[in-house]
């Protein structure tokens, strides 16, 4: 019997939109349907990933060298766990992929449309983009809530400009624009009732 075919989900969004919450919830509910999940993150916990999230507490690197990162990280990410993940059959969840990239070096001053063409040249576009919107106040109050100080990658201004170049692929036919102001429960429910069309 061939494996199903693999399913490629991501979740995107600023800091604090519930990304993390709803991902886990998501690839529950996906293995609660019988299909095997592997649920990852950008940047991963490998050397570049690493190297990046230090950068967060210790001070921001230049725009490109952020760029140049995320693309060694993500082509490790891609080489090693996504590619033979979808080829496998499985359903593969990401928490954050090239969308942020565009996002947070796009606001810096890169090229949003230079950064989607590297990116594309070796990772694979999803099947389905969720982008989880909210309020920058309200994400900064929720990353409060966590018990997290903000960190030097979510700053209210650089996070606008962010919010603002995701909602420029709201039109693109893979993507779903899903408000996160409504209970967890309720975002979730949205996310389950259009994943059940990849089932
Ligand atoms: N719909 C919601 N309503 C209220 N609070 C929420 C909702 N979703 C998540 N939260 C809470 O908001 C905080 C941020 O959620 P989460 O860590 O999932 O966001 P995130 O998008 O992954 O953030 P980051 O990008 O910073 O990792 C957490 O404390 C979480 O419990
Ligand atoms: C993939 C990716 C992420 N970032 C930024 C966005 C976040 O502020 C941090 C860490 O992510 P987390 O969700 O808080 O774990 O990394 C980025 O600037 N560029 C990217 O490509």
């Amino acid at each position: 019997m061939t494996p199903p075919h693999g399913l490629f989900i991501v979740l995107e969004g600023i800091d604090g939109t519930g990304k993390s919450t709803q991902a886990k919830q998501l690839a529950q509910w996906f293995r609660e349907q019988g299909r095997e999940v592997i649920a990852s993150r950008e940047p991963t916990d490998g050397p570049w990933g690493t190297k990046i999230r230090a950068t967060a507490a210790t001070g921001r690197l230049s725009p490109e060298e952020e760029l140049d990162y995320f693309l060694r990280d993500r082509r490790e990410h891609v080489e090693q766990l996504i590619a033979p993940a979808l080829a496998a059959g499985k359903v593969v969840i990401l928490d954050r992929y090239y969308f942020s990239t565009m996002a947070y070096q796009g606001s810096r001053g890169v090229d949003p449309a230079e950064i989607r063409r590297l990116n594309e040249a070796f990772a694979p576009v999803p099947d389905v983009l969720f982008i989880l919107d909210l309020e920058v106040e309200t994400a900064l109050t929720r990353i409060g809530g966590r018990g997290d100080t903000a960190n030097e990658f979510e700053k209210q201004e650089s996070l606008a400009k962010c919010r603002e170049v995701f909602l420029t692929l709201a039109g693109e036919p893979f993507v779903h624009v899903i408000p996160s102001d409504e209970k967890p429960e309720a975002v979730q429910d949205r996310l389950r009732q259009l994943a059940a069309e990849f089932l």
